[in-house]
């Protein structure tokens, strides 16, 4: 195999979901990327942690399109994902591609704009020339959203009911990945556990793949299956989740590991066992 074919799926000969290979970029002086490369085989969940400033930002923001990279490739179910894309309807596509959702839901959602006729108008852009009565309901069914929620305007909503609106919105375009940027950070620790454990049924449902890109380990843990370890925009460490957080390999994956907070933690440690690095 050539270098530029893309890598697939060994069992089945499919190529993966998605694929990053060699991304790079920089801001000024500060390598934010440096040769990042992951795949996502069809249905995963991978997950990117670090520290902040480590890159896993930029690399989701590239992988989106929201970020030119200065080097390297993002490829979605073998092709290569275009660039800056000329006309509506290869930016449609494009957008079907891979969906995003961010920490804050409230900055993506027009607050003017209830929640039934959001999905409706995105449907309309992507489907156009369709009912899509049925498809909201099944959208909002799907993120467990009820009458009363399809009628309010996002700031009426609680912020797991925003959060569920933004998955439900991301849905409706059918995208192949879901890049998911500290999308549960912002929110109570039941209220995570909830839309964590919605976002593993509709993986399981629809076969969608996700991309997490979190500093938490513990959602890390719950939701992927696999995790890629960055630091200074490198990747230090990859694998099985279980295995690397059970055995971690690297010193850094471990200290990420020292640093959740849990009984007999000491931070000065942790402060100390970071210089040591
Ligand atoms: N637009 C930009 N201009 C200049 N520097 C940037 C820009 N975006 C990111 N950086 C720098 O690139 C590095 C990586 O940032 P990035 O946001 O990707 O990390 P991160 O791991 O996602 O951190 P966080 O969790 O805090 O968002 C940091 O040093 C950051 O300051």
């Amino acid at each position: 195999m050539s270098d530029d074919t893309p890598m697939s799926d060994s069992s089945t000969g499919t190529p993966h979901l998605l694929e990053v290979r060699g991304l790079r970029r920089t801001f000024g002086t500060v390598r934010a990327v440096d040769d990042v490369s992951f795949t996502l085989p069809a249905g995963g969940s991978l997950g990117v942690v670090g520290e902040s400033g480590s890159g896993k930002t930029t690399t989701a923001r590239i992988v989106v399109g929201l970020e030119q990279a200065d080097a390297g490739e993002v490829l979605v179910r073998g092709l290569p994902r275009p660039g800056r894309t000329r006309g509506r309807a290869a930016r449609l596509a494009r957008a079907r591609q891979v969906q995003m959702v961010f920490q804050d839901p409230y900055l993506s959602l027009d607050p003017r704009t209830p929640v039934e006729a959001a999905l409706r108008e995105t449907l309309a852009l992507h489907f156009p020339g369709r009912d899509h009565g049925a498809r909201v309901r099944e959208l909002l069914d799907q993120v467990g959203l009820g009458a009363r929620a399809a009628e309010a305007r996002p700031r009426q909503l609680s912020g797991g009911q925003r959060q569920r609106v933004a998955v439900a919105r991301a849905l409706a375009v059918e995208p192949a990945v879901l890049v998911l940027d500290e999308a549960v950070a912002a929110l109570d620790v039941s209220v995570q556990a909830q839309i964590l454990n919605l976002l593993a049924d509709i993986r399981e449902e629809t076969g969608i793949g996700y991309l997490f890109i979190t500093h938490d380990l513990g959602v890390v843990r719950s939701v992927t299956d696999e995790i890629v370890v960055m630091r200074h925009g490198a990747v230090v460490e990859s694998g099985p989740t279980q295995e690397v957080l059970a055995a971690p390999r690297h010193p850094y994956t471990r200290l990420l590991l020292d640093s959740v907070p849990r009984p007999g933690w000491d931070p000065d440690a942790i402060a100390e066992a970071r210089r040591a690095l």
